[in-house]
């Protein structure tokens, strides 16, 4: 199946637009799992089970499993997703961009290594970067056109041609480089006037919308500007305030069922404005 059918399908299936977001950082793991060989898998196993039903993807971000040589235990979390929630897209962030020689073995690694049903891939090199992953036909790939820091602005707001960047980068994906139909676009919650415009210029085409929770994005905002016409479109993501929730001591919640309270609070709060 393909990623955007799978994806589809999920946003059905789970009634969620909430992609729940893998950032797993030791340092903020409960007691019972700290100093564990395997405390990423375990950690990150028990947010998945806790949160599957909630989620219509799961992201986990390459950056804090490699910074801990932590590959491994990333290969074991996807194969386990894989096999345990088949019906749940893996969007694998790793932000790649390189020469097509070398973003070829980038792609090997998000779908074969990993077996990532998208990946998330920067622009800034051009066709020619982005072409190898555009061969896996099957696969989503997501492209950074307006992230969701403040910094974006450097360059995503500079005029090209009399429209910012991002809007260049939004058409030349919707015009040019989706001809499989696989794309998707990274735009931040934390933009809701520019994720409104980039709704306007790509049609139905799926966006991955970090920038909610722990860096303040309003749902509302977002789902507003963002949503298709049948109220999907999204896949609006959450890390740090679902994998860190306080868990309430005296309802005897531990790590995953906070995780799991608050991705439900997270999933609801995102439909009440679906329409
Ligand atoms: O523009 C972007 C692109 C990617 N991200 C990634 O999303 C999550 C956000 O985590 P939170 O804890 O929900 O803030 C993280 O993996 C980023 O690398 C982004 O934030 N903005």
């Amino acid at each position: 199946m393909t990623f955007i059918k799978k994806l589809s399908a999920a946003w059905s299936a789970n009634n969620s637009l909430l992609c729940v977001g893998l950032d797993p950082d030791i340092a903020k793991f409960p007691g019972q799992l700290q100093g564990k060989p395997d405390a990423i898998f375990a950690f990150c196993k028990a947010i998945i089970d806790a949160t599957a039903d909630t989620a219509c993807a799961f992201k986990p971000q390459i950056a804090y499993f490699a910074a801990l040589r932590a590959e491994e235990q990333l290969e074991a979390i996807c194969a386990y997703l894989r096999v345990t929630y088949p019906q749940i897209p893996i969007v694998l962030d790793a932000k790649r961009g390189d020469i097509g020689a070398t973003a070829e073995q980038y792609a090997r690694e998000a779908f074969e290594r990993y077996g990532a049903d998208a990946v998330t891939v920067n622009p800034y090199m051009g066709y020619d970067s982005v072409a190898p992953y555009l061969e896996w036909k099957d696969r989503g790939v997501i492209i950074l056109c307006r992230t969701s820091n403040p910094g974006g602005s450097d360059l995503q707001f500079l005029d090209a041609g009399g429209k910012p960047v991002y809007q260049h980068v939004a058409q030349l994906v919707a015009d040019k480089w989706n001809t499989n139909g696989q794309c998707g676009l990274v735009v931040g919650a934390t933009f809701p006037n520019e994720l409104a415009q980039v709704r306007r210029i790509v049609g139905d085409m799926p966006l991955l919308v970090p920038g909610i929770g722990a860096q303040g994005g309003d749902i509302e905002a977002t789902v507003n500007a963002g949503k298709t016409a049948n109220g999907t479109g999204m896949m609006i993501n959450s890390s740090r305030a679902i994998l860190y929730a306080k868990p309430d001591a005296q309802a005897g919640e531990d790590f995953a069922k906070a995780a799991r309270r608050v991705a439900l609070e997270t999933r609801d709060a995102i439909n009440r404005f679906r329409g």
